[in-house]
């Protein structure tokens, strides 16, 4: 998509957004809350319409193409129909009829799939918050989109239905769906996406792989672990550079992460003779990331 505006009334949501998603990759919307994330998956699943740019969705314009569109993708989350009044089996069997999916193995396979084949027959009323997720999903399934918009999937799962979700995700992408993932966690984002976009008060404030992302911010570093004291005090006396920590005998040097950096401050302590018995690099993660870029950005706007 490109240039992609909206506005309700005169409050500006959407300002100029930019991006592209590789069919077969996951790609991650993040930003604080009212940054204008669901209206951009609204736009994107033809739920609302754009003030101006040009959307692109399966190689359709949303604008002139909502059928294609539509045919071509599946969203779960807030908008999920699924009825607790009904058993899994019977929601899933209801949503192949709606799609014309005949074959009755469709819903058995699915059933299989997500390990729900024993409450198949029970009230999706009685469901666990993990079973309603995956049977949402698994009836997202249905007609296999080429396109998921995944809203939140584990929000309020324990940590082993998270992973379970996770798995499924990455078997969807395997078998080459595209993934357009919107999450408050950025574990998880950092876990299942191939590219992050940030967003913050309707503009992307930083896009590329999580690893991308992490570099753009200070506070990754080298770790030097030495056992031997003097060793550890010569080579603090020689890093004028490093932060020390006499406790653990430990060295931090400033490093971006990068390759090239590491190799340049290997060969340095080659070069003046420092072997440490421990060596680690530490990257910033998304939660410092995502701190940083959006409050950078809060404070911009204010000073604007
Ligand atoms: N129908 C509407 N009319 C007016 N303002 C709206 C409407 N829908 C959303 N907004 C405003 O637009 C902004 C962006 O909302 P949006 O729901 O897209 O954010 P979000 O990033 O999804 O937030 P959250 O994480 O809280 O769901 C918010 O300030 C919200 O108050």
């Amino acid at each position: 998509m490109t240039g992609l505006r909206k506005a309700y009334g005169d409050k500006v949501v959407l300002d100029g957004i930019d991006f592209e998603v590789a069919a077969g990759s996951v790609y991650s919307m993040l930003g604080p809350n009212g940054a204008g994330k669901t209206t951009t998956v609204n736009v994107l699943t033809t739920l609302m319409t754009a003030d101006a740019g040009s959307v692109r969705v399966a190689g359709h314009d949303v604008a002139t193409g909502i059928k294609q569109v539509r045919a071509a993708i599946g969203v779960t989350g807030q908008f999920a129909a699924v009825d607790e009044l009904l058993s899994g089996r019977e929601n899933l069997q209801l949503m192949a009829d709606l799609k014309r999916v005949r074959s009755r193995d469709v819903v058995t396979g699915l059933l299989e799939r997500f390990d729900l084949v024993e409450s198949a027959d029970k009230l999706v009323a009685t469901y666990s918050g993990g079973m309603r997720r995956k049977l949402d999903l698994a009836m997202t399934l249905i007609g296999k989109p080429e396109i998921i918009f995944l809203d939140e999937p584990t929000t309020g799962l324990d940590p082993r239905s998270r992973r379970t979700m996770w798995d499924i995700v990455r078997g969807l992408v395997a078998d080459g769906t595209t993934i357009f993932l919107t999450t408050q966690y950025l574990d998880e984002a950092d876990e299942l996406a191939d590219r992050i976009a940030v967003l913050n008060h309707g503009r992307l404030v930083a896009e590329g792989t999580p690893e991308q992302l992490k570099r753009r911010i200070p506070g990754g570093h080298v770790r030097l672990r030495f056992t031997d004291p003097a060793a550890y005090r010569s080579a603090a006396a020689t890093l004028r550079d490093a932060t020390t920590d006499d406790e653990t005998l430990s060295l931090r040097i400033p490093s971006d992460g990068s390759q090239r950096e590491l190799r340049s401050v290997l060969d340095w302590l080659d070069s003046v003779g420092i072997e440490a018995d421990e060596l680690s690099l530490h990257t910033p993660d998304l939660d410092d990331v995502f701190l940083a870029l959006t409050e950078n950005t809060t404070k911009e706007a204010i000073a604007r």
